[in-house]
């Protein structure tokens, strides 16, 4: 049976830090009972912040970060190394400085990558690193958008109906306009599914999420983990939170 849980922490810090210790924990867990963990990434602001603050950890030293495999939930389709993609932006806040396995970083691929421009490919090609079954995801770590958005996925896109386990996106809101992403169903099959948001942008659609939107106009409602769904907020994200739930 999966549990939702919602933790409210003061401010933006607070919950970057918060959610860096919650990580630490759930990999050095997933470590003892599996050998290893998976995680998928995310990107954007808060997710950049909670990188920073898994950097800044006295706990990380405890985990042996050569046993960590990491996934994205999305990548904006750029040329590698851009600014704005959301590996660029991991690696320049956490990645580079840990010992990770090289074969255990599974970026999204960029388009200059094997498949050129070509997104489509480019998100097949994926779905194949993931192979089948989809591997164990220990947790999924997922940003809001200010539009109920998770990874790439936009509400009333057509990408929703996407059934594979990964999709191209095209003519995305919020650019750039081209993009990969996990669809709905690889993101259901975390173990832990935990929504991060920040800020009073925020505060709409994660109180519309928690009040049980349909996934058509607030991906975010259905992003859901099999054993738990953690809704991890600040104050201002948290304001239209439904007190009877
Ligand atoms: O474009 C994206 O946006 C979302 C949310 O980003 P934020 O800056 O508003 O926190 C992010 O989760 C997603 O991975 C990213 O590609």
């Amino acid at each position: 049976m999966s549990e939702t849980v919602v933790v409210v922490v003061p401010d933006a810090d607070i919950l970057a830090s918060t959610v860096a210790a919650r990580l630490a924990i759930k990999i050095i867990d997933a470590q003892a009972v599996h050998g290893s963990a998976s995680v998928v990434l995310t990107g954007g602001r808060v997710a950049a912040k909670v990188l920073r603050a898994v950097r800044d950890l006295p706990g990380s030293a405890a985990i042996d970060w050569s046993r960590v495999d990491l996934w994205w939930g999305d990548e904006r389709f750029l040329p590698g190394g851009d600014p704005d993609r959301n590996e660029t932006q991991a690696r320049e806040a956490l990645l580079d400085k840990l010992p990770l396995d090289p074969a255990r970083v599974h970026a999204m691929p960029a388009s200059d990558g094997p498949d050129g421009d070509d997104a489509g490919a480019a998100a097949a090609r994926y779905a194949d690193e993931l192979g089948t079954p989809l591997p164990r995801f220990d947790v999924l770590m997922l940003g809001v958008g200010e539009d109920g958005h998770v990874a790439s996925l936009f509400p009333e896109h057509p990408v929703l109906q996407e059934t594979g386990a990964t999709a191209a996106v095209h003519n995305s809101p919020k650019p750039p306009p081209t993009r990969v992403t996990l669809t709905l169903s690889t993101i259901q099959s975390a173990d832990e599914v935990w929504l991060i948001a920040a800020g009073p942008d925020k505060a709409a659609p994660v109180g519309v999420a928690l009040e049980g939107g349909g996934p058509k106009h607030l991906p975010a409602a259905s992003a859901t983990g099999v054993r738990k769904t953690l809704w991890l907020l600040d104050q201002a994200a948290a304001a239209e939170v439904p007190t009877q739930r």
